[in-house]
C-alpha cells in the first residue's frame, strides 16, 4: 500500500516535470527558431544591399567608361584603375561584346574567352532587357573558382547595348560572403545560399559550391520545403539523421535562398542540460515527498494494520471479536466496528448454519437409525427408479447392499422381471397416485407375502420428483390371518350350534358379535343385530331388567341375573352371564353375554328341592323337613304342656353382600351362618333354612318368653366374631322373631306366622335384636 503511494508520488513528480519541460522546449524552440530567422533576415538583408551596390558600381563604371576602352585593353586598365572599389568589389571586370565574345579585362588575361554557355543566356537577356543580370554560379574559365557574375549592358551614342561590362564574385574568397559565414548560428551551425534550383553558391565546404544540394543521396524535409518557396524556420533532420533548426529566406536581389541550420543538440544544449537538472530535481523532490508520504501513511495505517492483523488473528482462530477497536472515533474505529458488526453476523450466520446443520445431520442420522431399525423395506425412488436411499432392511429381507444400491435403478440391482412386476405401481406412483398393493414375492426360495406402499414425492411445481418406498414381509401375518380365520369360523361354527345366546357388546353396548342361537330362539337374523342397540334386540322390558347387571358388567365385575321370558309360546327362565372384556389398560372394552335357558334345569331343581329335607348349600333341615318336626314338636309340646319357642331369623342386610361381594359370597356367609346357629343350639333344636336367608330355630321344652329370650341372645352373641366373607372380616348381624307355643290349638302356620312377625318387629326396632310376639 505504502509503496503504490510512494509509486504514485514519483509517477506524478515525473509526469508533472516532463510535461513542464517539454512545455518549457516547446517555447524555448519557438523562441530560438524565432531568433534564428531574424538573424538570417538580417545576413539576407546585408546580401541583398551587398548585391546592390555590386550593381549600382557597374553601372556607374558602365555609364562612364570610354568608347574605346572596349578593345584597349591599356586603356581598359588605366580605367579600371581610376575606380579601385572595383578591385575590393569584383574578381575582375570584363568586356564581352554583343555575341558573347571577352573582348577586353581588366585582368592579366588578354585572351579572347568564350563566355560559358548558361551566362551567355544571361547575357542574351541583359541585352535584351537592358538591365544588369546576377549570374547563376558557374566555374570560371579564367580561375577555375566557382564564381558568379554580374552583367551591366554598354550603350552606344544611339542608347542601344552595344557591348557587355561584366563583374565576377569569387565564392571562395568573397568578403561579403566571409561575413555572412560569420554569422552562423552557434559552433556548429551555418548558413548558406543556393539557387532555387539548388545549386550551392555559398556553403562552409566549398567543395560542395556549384553542387546541387540534392546531388547527395537521402531525404531533407526543409531543403525541400525551401525550394518550394517555403520561408521561416523549421525542425528536420538532415540526410545523416541529425536533427537541426533550419531557417530560410529568399534574397530579393537573385531570388536565391539563404538559409542556416542550427544542430538541435548545440541549439538544446542549455534545455538539456536543464532537463537534466529538472529531472534530477524532480527526482530528489519525488524521492524526498515519496519518503515522506510513505512515512505518513505508515503512521496513518498503523492502526489499520492493526485491524487487519485482529481480523486475521479472528479468521485463524486466534483471537476473539472483542479485539476489534470500535472505541476510536475515527474513520479506523467506524471501520472496526462495521467489521465487528459484519464478522459477528457472519459468526451468528455460521453458528445458525452449524446448528442447523447438526440438526439435519441428527435428524438424518435418527432417520437413519429408525429406518434401519424397520422390520420393512425403506426406500427413495427419483423419476428414472434410481434408489437415492435404502435401509439396511434391503439387505436381511433382499440379501442386497443397501450402499451398493444408490444410483442404481430397480432392474439393474433386481433385474428385468421383478422390475416388469412392479411397472403398473411405478407409472402410477410416478403419475402422483399413492400406491398400495400386496404381491407374492420369493426369497430364498420360500414364498413370500409383502404388503407395499408408494407415497409420491411432489414438488412445488406439482410435478413428481420420485417416491418414499416401504414394503413389509407380511407372510407371518397373512397366515396368522388366515388361521384366525379359520379359527373364527370354527368358533362360530361352534357357538351358532350351541343352546346359548351368545354376543359381544361393544363400549355403546351394540352388538359387534351375535351367534345363531338369536335366529333359533327369537327369529332374528344375527347380521342385522350387528351394530344395533342391545335394547333394539331384546325389547325394552327385557332390557331394564338387564340394565343393573349391564352395569355391574361395564364397572368391571361378571355380573348373573334370571329372567323369565316368552320363547315361542311358553314362558322360559333364562340366565344371563355378562363378562368383562377387560382392555390392558384394565378399562372395559366390551361385554360377552352367555345365556342360558335354565328353564328345565329350574323345574327339575324345584322337584328335587321338593323331595329332598336337607338344605343342599348349608346341610340342616329345609323347610319340609322343617314342617315335619316342628308338627311332631307341637304335638309333643301339648301332650307334655312343656311349651316349645319358634325363632324365626334374618340376616341383616345379606342382600348387600350378594350385590356388592357376588353370589358366592353370600352363599359362604349362609354356610357359615347356619353353622354358628348350630352351635348355640341344643342338640335337641331343630335348626332349618326356610330360603334365601331366613332361618327358624325349634327350641323344644322351653318355660317361658324370658327363657326364650335367653336363647334368642346367645344366638346373637354366637354371631359376634366377624364372618370371613371373600378374605376379609365382616360383621354379620341377625334379627329374630320369637313366639311361644304352649300347647294351645293353634295351627302349625299360625305359630311360624307370629314368629315371623316377630321378626318383622325385631327388623324396626334396629336389627340385631330379637323381638317376642305377644
Ligand atoms: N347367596 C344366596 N342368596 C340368596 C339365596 N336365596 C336367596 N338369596 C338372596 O337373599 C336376599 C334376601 O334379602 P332380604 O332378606 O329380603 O333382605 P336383607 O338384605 O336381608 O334385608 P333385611 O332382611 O331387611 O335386613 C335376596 O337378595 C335373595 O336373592 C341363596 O341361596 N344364596
Amino acid at each position: 500500500m505504502a509503496g503504490v503511494v510512494v509509486m504514485l508520488v514519483l509517477i506524478a513528480t515525473i509526469v508533472v516535470t516532463w510535461v513542464a519541460l517539454v512545455l518549457a522546449e516547446r517555447d524555448m524552440k519557438s523562441i530560438i527558431g524565432d531568433q534564428q530567422y531574424a538573424l538570417l533576415s538580417a545576413a539576407a538583408a546585408q546580401v541583398d544591399a551587398q548585391m546592390s551596390a555590386k550593381k549600382v558600381l557597374l553601372a556607374s563604371l558602365a555609364d562612364s567608361m570610354p568608347a574605346d576602352a572596349g578593345l584597349d585593353t591599356a586603356r581598359m586598365k588605366v580605367f579600371i584603375d581610376r575606380h579601385p572599389s572595383v578591385r575590393r568589389e569584383f574578381l575582375n571586370v570584363h568586356i564581352f561584346n554583343r555575341q558573347g565574345m571577352l573582348i577586353n579585362t581588366a585582368g592579366d588575361q588578354t585572351a579572347a574567352l568564350e563566355l560559358d554557355a548558361r551566362v551567355r543566356a544571361y547575357l542574351e537577356r541583359v541585352l535584351a532587357a537592358g538591365k544588369p543580370v546576377v549570374t547563376p554560379p558557374f566555374k570560371s574559365l579564367l580561375t577555375g573558382l566557382p564564381a558568379i557574375m554580374i552583367l551591366h549592358p554598354v550603350l552606344d551614342a544611339g542608347g542601344r547595348p552595344a557591348m557587355l561590362l561584366g563583374g565576377s564574385i569569387d565564392l571562395t574568397n568573397s568578403s561579403f560572403l566571409e561575413q555572412i559565414a560569420a554569422q552562423k548560428p552557434g559552433k556548429t551551425g551555418f548558413t548558406f545560399i543556393m539557387t532555387t534550383r539548388g545549386t550551392l553558391v555559398h556553403h562552409p565546404n566549398p567543395t560542395r559550391l556549384l553542387e546541387n544540394i540534392n546531388a547527395r543521396p537521402g531525404h531533407n524535409r526543409a531543403t525541400e520545403m525551401a525550394l518550394q518557396g517555403f520561408e521561416g524556420w523549421t525542425e528536420a533532420a538532415n540526410k545523416d539523421g541529425s536533427e537541426g533548426i533550419y531557417s530560410y529566406k529568399r534574397l530579393k536581389s537573385t531570388n536565391w535562398i539563404i538559409g542556416s541550420r542550427f544542430p538541435v543538440d548545440e541549439a538544446f544544449a542549455p534545455m538539456i542540460v536543464m532537463r537534466r537538472h529538472a529531472m534530477l530535481a524532480s527526482a530528489a523532490f519525488a524521492a524526498v515527498a515519496g519518503l515522506l508520504a510513505w512515512i505518513a501513511i505508515q503512521v496513518l495505517l498503523r492502526p489499520l494494520g492493526r485491524l487487519r492483523r485482529n481480523i486475521s488473528d479472528i479468521r485463524n482462530g486466534v483471537a476473539d471479536i472483542g479485539v476489534l477497536q470500535r472505541r476510536r472515533r475515527d474513520e479506523i474505529g467506524e471501520l472496526g466496528s462495521a467489521f465487528h458488526e459484519l464478522i459477528s453476523e457472519r459468526e451468528s450466520a455460521q453458528q445458525a448454519i452449524r446448528d442447523s446443520e447438526a440438526l439435519i445431520a441428527a435428524s438424518e442420522k435418527r432417520l437413519r437409525t429408525i429406518a434401519d431399525s424397520l422390520p420393512a423395506l425403506v426406500a427413495y425412488l427419483d423419476r428414472d427408479l434410481r434408489y437415492g436411499f435404502s435401509n439396511e432392511h434391503f439387505r436381511t429381507m433382499m440379501g442386497v447392499d443397501p450402499q451398493a444400491m444408490l444410483g442404481k435403478t430397480i432392474e439393474e440391482v433386481f433385474g428385468k422381471e421383478f422390475n416388469d412386476s412392479l411397472a403398473e405401481h411405478n407409472q402410477a406412483a410416478l403419475r402422483g397416485e399413492h400406491v398400495h398393493y400386496e404381491r407374492q414375492g420369493h426369497h430364498q426360495g420360500a414364498p413370500r407375502q409383502v404388503m407395499g406402499d408408494m407415497i409420491p414425492e411432489i414438488a412445488a411445481d406439482g410435478s413428481v420428483s420420485g417416491y418414499y418406498l416401504m414394503a413389509l414381509d407380511i407372510t407371518e401375518r397373512k397366515s396368522a390371518e388366515l388361521r384366525q380365520a379359520a379359527s373364527e369360523k370354527r368358533l362360530k361354527l361352534l357357538t351358532d350350534n350351541l343352546p346359548v345366546l351368545i354376543s359381544y357388546l361393544d363400549k355403546e353396548r351394540k352388538f359387534q358379535f351375535v351367534n345363531a342361537t338369536f335366529q333359533h330362539w327369537f327369529g332374528l337374523d344375527p347380521a342385522t343385530l350387528l351394530g344395533r342397540h342391545l335394547m333394539d334386540g331384546i325389547g325394552h322390558d327385557n332390557y331394564y331388567t338387564a340394565e343393573p347387571h349391564l352395569d355391574k358388567a361395564y364397572g368391571g365385575q361378571i355380573a348373573t341375573y334370571e329372567l323369565k321370558t316368552r320363547i315361542g309360546d311358553s314362558l322360559h327362565t333364562l340366565e344371563t352371564t355378562f363378562v368383562p372384556d377387560l382392555a390392558p389398560d384394565g378399562g372395559v372394552a366390551g361385554i360377552y353375554s352367555l345365556t342360558h335357558d335354565t328353564t328345565r334345569l329350574k323345574e327339575i331343581e324345584e322337584r328335587l328341592t321338593q323331595l329332598a329335607r336337607i338344605d343342599t348349600l348349608t346341610g340342616i333341615a329345609n323347610r319340609l323337613m322343617f314342617e315335619e318336626m316342628l308338627q311332631l314338636a307341637m304335638v309333643r309340646a301339648k301332650r307334655n304342656r312343656k311349651p316349645l319357642a319358634l325363632a324365626y331369623l334374618d340376616i341383616d342386610r345379606f342382600k348387600e353382600i350378594n350385590d356388592t361381594l357376588g353370589h358366592g359370597a353370600g352363599d359362604a356367609v349362609l354356610k357359615e351362618f347356619a353353622t354358628r346357629l348350630v352351635d348355640n343350639v341344643r342338640a335337641a333344636d331343630t335348626v332349618a333354612r326356610l330360603a334365601g336367608d331366613e332361618f327358624i330355630i325349634i327350641f323344644e321344652q322351653v318355660a317361658n318368653t324370658a327363657e326364650a329370650g335367653r336363647l334368642a341372645a346367645k344366638i346373637i352373641e354366637g354371631m359376634g366374631a366377624p364372618f370371613e366373607v371373600a378374605g376379609s372380616p365382616r360383621r354379620i348381624t341377625t334379627s329374630i322373631g320369637l313366639a311361644l307355643y304352649r300347647g294351645d290349638e293353634e295351627a302349625l302356620c299360625d305359630l311360624v306366622a307370629r314368629a315371623d312377625g316377630a321378626l318383622y318387629a325385631a327388623k324396626r326396632n334396629g336389627r340385631d335384636g330379637y323381638a317376642i310376639a305377644d
